[in-house]
């Protein structure tokens, strides 16, 4: 098999989700998994790759930025970039020609793009799975040369042009395994959260792997108030701590200890989450996929300029439902005040959005994309 995605944490962690599900199916009937990733060079998919001991090749790729006017599409840094994606598909042709894989999973990002088409070009079947509720860029152009296309949501085969539906079957979105297996108790102790009160709900505030300026500013501003109610984790960004450790440093002591703050969350993250009674945090479709098969009550403020404000769409999404509550547009922190504060003051009402949240997740998304590329790979060895 080779498998393509990556850029951001929402591309590569399904991708290496459904590579470990595969691998440990084929090896409970004896088999083995022949997987070779190919990404963009010094990349998040490089070094996940890397440190899973997966055989990893890179060819070029180019970020296509999207333009309000579309004129704009043509600048010199697409134009640029555009002129790699031949390069890439050259590569990938020359990768793929001489791997000899069963089967090509693409799962986004641009560098899905020339492995997917070269996939085509060397007769070997293409699985496009997408993350989110709208297909985005890479995969739009992928799925038209795609045996199978895995979404994530029942209601993407409604947004997809006719001609694509009877490729398309909802798989859900892989979620790490680990994720779901947190406790509570390990993050108290790992994180040294000895100020924490158990009687307080806790709070886990999260910008995505980068961290979000906009979502830090908000709980900064309400952050007294916040820690009157509760216990605050606060996922801030790598390049952010010593901005918001400014910020804060005018805490009451007590108040202080409720309150931990890092840049990102590594192995710590499973348990964090399920510290967490509420979440504040974007929409990105991996943070989605996690919150909702753990069943999590969240605020989410999504990332406006996403490719086809596509956050927005996950977070208006969940929140039709009561599984959610979405605050889009220009959002002050008096509105995430207002949010937050009936999720911390009535249990009951948290217990139900969760629950509403729990609908949405698909704890077996991986094994149904496993099942999917499996299919196409006997379909191509047969
Ligand atoms: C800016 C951007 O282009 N965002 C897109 C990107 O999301 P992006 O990768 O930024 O965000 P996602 O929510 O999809 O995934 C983030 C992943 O990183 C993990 N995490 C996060 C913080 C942390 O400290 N530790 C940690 O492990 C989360 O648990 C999650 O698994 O791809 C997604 C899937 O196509 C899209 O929906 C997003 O719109």
């Amino acid at each position: 098999m080779v498998v393509t995605g990556g850029g951001t944490g929402g591309h590569t962690y399904p991708a290496l989700t459904t590579v470990r599900t595969l691998q440990a199916r084929l090896a409970a009937t004896g088999g083995m998994l022949d997987v070779l990733w190919v990404g963009a060079a010094d990349s998040l998919e490089s070094r996940v790759a890397a440190s899973e001991g997966i055989a990893f090749e890179t060819v070029a790729t180019g970020k296509i930025r999207r333009a309000a006017n579309p004129l704009k599409l043509a600048s010199p840094a697409n134009v640029r970039d555009m002129g790699r994606v031949p390069l890439g598909v050259a590569q990938a042709r020359s990768i793929i020609a001489g791997y000899g894989p069963d089967v090509v999973l693409a799962t986004g990002g641009y560098v899905a793009v020339p492995v997917g088409l070269a996939a085509r070009m060397c007769r070997r079947p293409l699985v496009v799975h997408e993350q989110t509720v709208r297909l985005g860029l890479a995969n739009k152009t992928l799925a038209r040369v795609a045996a199978r296309v895995a979404v994530s949501s029942q209601s993407t085969l409604e947004l997809l042009p006719p001609g694509l539906r009877a490729a398309a079957v909802v798989t859900g979105n892989p979620v790490r395994p680990e994720v779901l297996t947190g406790d509570s108790h390990r993050a108290v102790e790992m994180l040294d959260l000895r100020g924490f009160d158990p009687r307080r709900p806790t709070v886990y505030v999260t910008g995505g792997a980068q961290g979000s300026q906009q979502i830090n500013t908000l709980v900064a501003e309400i952050l007294p108030w916040l820690l009157q109610q509760a216990n605050v984790i606060h996922q801030c960004g790598p390049g952010n701590v010593d901005t918001l450790r400014r910020r804060t440093a005018q805490l009451s002591a007590e108040a202080a200890g409720r309150y931990f703050l890092a840049g990102f969350m590594g192995p710590e993250l499973p348990d964090v989450l399920a510290l967490a009674d509420v979440v504040i945090s974007r929409s990105g479709a991996g943070t989605i996929a996690e919150l909702t098969v753990l069943g999590k009550a969240a605020v989410l403020i999504p990332l406006a300029s996403s490719a086809g404000n596509e956050q927005a769409h996950n977070a208006q999404h969940l929140a039709a439902t009561g599984a959610a509550v979405a605050l889009m547009g220009e959002v002050s922190a008096a509105d995430l005040q207002a949010a937050v504060a009936p999720l911390l003051t009535d249990p009951g009402r948290r217990a139900a959005m969760a629950a509403r949240a729990r609908d949405h997740g698909r704890p077996d998304a991986a094994e149904r994309l496993a099942d999917i590329v499996l299919t196409a790979a006997r379909t191509a060895l047969d």
